[in-house]
């Protein structure tokens, strides 16, 4: 069986994080392991603001020594990396070991949250962790910030900001579009380094989005653990996040998660 690995936050809710990523490596029949970065809370009195306890960087290093002591993993992601000493402890140990298949998700802004999440962070996963990617899957916001280039308005500024990305060395690059770019499609648009391609699928008009990010990252990492190329891993995980949104349901009257199951609910073969 093919070990897959979520650097991640815990999502207390279950939708997002670590609880997605751990739920979607299963979905692909990979085995999914963790190291836990950090513990995100929401305040029920406070809109749902998100709280964020970050695990120290030491205890970090002691859950990625434990899992690498067993072997490199097939594939990995990471997901909130929550303090810099963090990304550093991460690009370490990467480094020392070499693994192959490694889907950079570069959280900084939470569909829960208005402003942007952690956003210091940007430049310490431009110079540390993008070198070290395979794939990186930035959102709208998350790409206008790591490229320097703020708001993408138009498909020009996602091309361009997704060249500029690429260029701080990860291999491939996909900008989630989703609901943000275009209200008929969601539109990702992947980088390779020399041509641009792009997965549309329509939007579907629901707030039960929640963990769709994290979702689409790992469902990429476990499809690259299963052997796909990195443009199928990206394009199977996009009909994989759709499915899961389309299934979504509502948690309260702040948040609606997405359902993980959907896909294999739906009758379709997992590679
Ligand atoms: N309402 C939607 N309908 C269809 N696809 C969506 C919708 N929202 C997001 N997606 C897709 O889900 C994936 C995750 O995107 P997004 O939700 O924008 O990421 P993030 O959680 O990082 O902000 C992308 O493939 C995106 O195109
Ligand atoms: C631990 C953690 N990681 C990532 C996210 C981002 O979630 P999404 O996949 O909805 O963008 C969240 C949002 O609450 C979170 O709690």
């Amino acid at each position: 069986m093919k070990k897959t690995l979520t650097i991640a936050g815990s999502d207390t809710t279950g939708g997002a994080g670590l609880q997605a990523d751990l739920k979607t490596f299963q979905e692909y029949g990979t085995f999914g392991m963790t190291a836990i970065t950090s513990i995100v809370t929401m305040d029920i009195d406070n809109n749902w603001s998100h709280d964020i306890d970050t695990i120290e960087p030491d205890l970090v290093k002691k859950q990625l020594n434990t899992i690498f002591s067993a072997g490199n993993p097939s594939a990995l992601k990471t997901g909130m990396l929550g303090d810099i000493r963090t990304i550093s402890v991460v690009k370490e140990v990467l480094t020392q070991h070499q693994p192959k298949n490694i889907v950079i998700d570069p959280v900084l802004a939470c569909k829960g949250t208005a402003g942007i999440l952690l956003s210091e962070n940007a430049e310490t996963i431009q110079t540390q962790l993008l070198p070290l990617a395979d794939i990186t899957t930035p959102n709208l916001i998350e790409a206008g910030i790591l490229s320097g280039l703020g708001e993408l308005k138009t498909m020009s500024d996602i091309e361009k900001a997704a060249v500029i990305i690429h260029g701080f060395g990860a291999k491939h690059v996909v900008i989630k579009g989703g609901r943000r770019f275009d209200d008929q499609e969601a539109i990702d648009v992947f980088y390779d380094g020399q041509t641009f391609q792009y997965l549309k699928s329509p939007i579907i008009h629901t707030n039960n989005n929640h963990g769709a990010g994290c979702t689409f990252a790992a469902a990429i990492t476990a499809g690259l653990a299963k052997g796909l190329t990195t443009f199928e891993a990206v394009q199977t995980a996009k009909t994989f996040v759709h499915q899961a949104i389309q299934s979504g349901e509502t948690f309260n009257a702040y948040l609606g998660h997405i359902w993980h199951g959907a896909y294999r609910d739906n009758g379709n073969h997992l590679i």
